[in-house]
């Protein structure tokens, strides 16, 4: 679902955010990335939204090569992909009904289909009973709940998570992974980065690790079928 072969990402000619990455995952397949800070977390994850493009190598998504897709395809690509942030990112002014149906609205669903889709994606969360509220009104681990309803609202088949359960105290970070886990099991591919060594641990899950731009573990190379060692074509 998620192929990265022998990834290079530069920002400019002396720093190189990846280097040689390569790492496939299935579908249905549930991961950790980690690594220091700056080691290319946030960068591996804006190459699979298309927010950033590979200075090398080829990056490709449900079977689909990334690299020279042209720019009015990407809103097209980024619909199958669910993404949940640390600050979730929810808009304050609406309710955690209209919040979840932004995606359904960019798309131009019909208000019928919306209302199904939302409640459904509410109902996933556990937040069924909360969609007239304002997010405002939520305790912190409720209001990510409603983040990650959005991001599964249209059914991606591949969920990525940057921090998400950084301002979370354990309990709920656990919850947190129990829907990540769920979602998993029903197909799709999540992809969770996160400092949170004891969470990943506890999880005892395949994890991919960078150390300055290097993934020095929970890799695998399609052309090789090993780890690293891999020096150019
Ligand atoms: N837009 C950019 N322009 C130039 N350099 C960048 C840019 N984005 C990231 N970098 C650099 O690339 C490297 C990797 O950054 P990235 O944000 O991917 O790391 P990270 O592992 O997500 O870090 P953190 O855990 O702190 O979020 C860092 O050295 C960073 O300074």
């Amino acid at each position: 679902m998620i192929e990265f072969r022998q990834v290079t990402k530069r920002y400019d000619s002396d720093h190189t955010a990846l280097a040689q990455v390569n790492f496939s995952l299935n579908r249905g397949e549930l991961a950790f990335l980690t690594g220091h800070s700056g080691a290319g977390k946030s960068t591996l994850l804006k190459l699979i939204m298309v927010m950033e493009r590979p200075s090398a190598g080829e990056v490709v998504v449900g079977g689909q090569l990334l690299n020279r897709l042209p720019r009015r395809q990407i809103p097209y690509i980024r619909r199958h992909i669910g993404v949940v942030f640390q600050n979730h990112q929810l808009l304050f002014d609406r309710t955690v009904f209209d919040n979840v149906a932004m995606p359904l609205e960019v798309m131009g669903a019909s208000p019928r289909d919306i209302g199904r889709r939302v409640r459904a994606a509410l109902d996933k969360v556990g937040l069924l009973n909360k969609e007239k509220m304002n997010p405002m009104q939520l305790s912190g681990g409720e209001q990510q709940r409603v983040g990650i309803a959005r991001a599964v609202v249209n059914k991606p088949p591949v969920l990525l998570a940057d921090e998400p359960t950084g301002n979370l105290d354990p309990e709920l970070s656990a919850d947190i992974m129990n829907l990540f886990t769920r979602f998993s099991q029903v197909g799709v591919t999540v992809l969770i980065a996160t400092h949170d060594i004891g969470l990943v641990n506890e999880m005892d899950r395949r994890t991919l690790t960078l150390d300055h731009g290097r993934l020095i573990a929970g890799g695998s190379s399609p052309l090789q079928g090993a780890a690293g060692g891999v020096s150019g074509h």
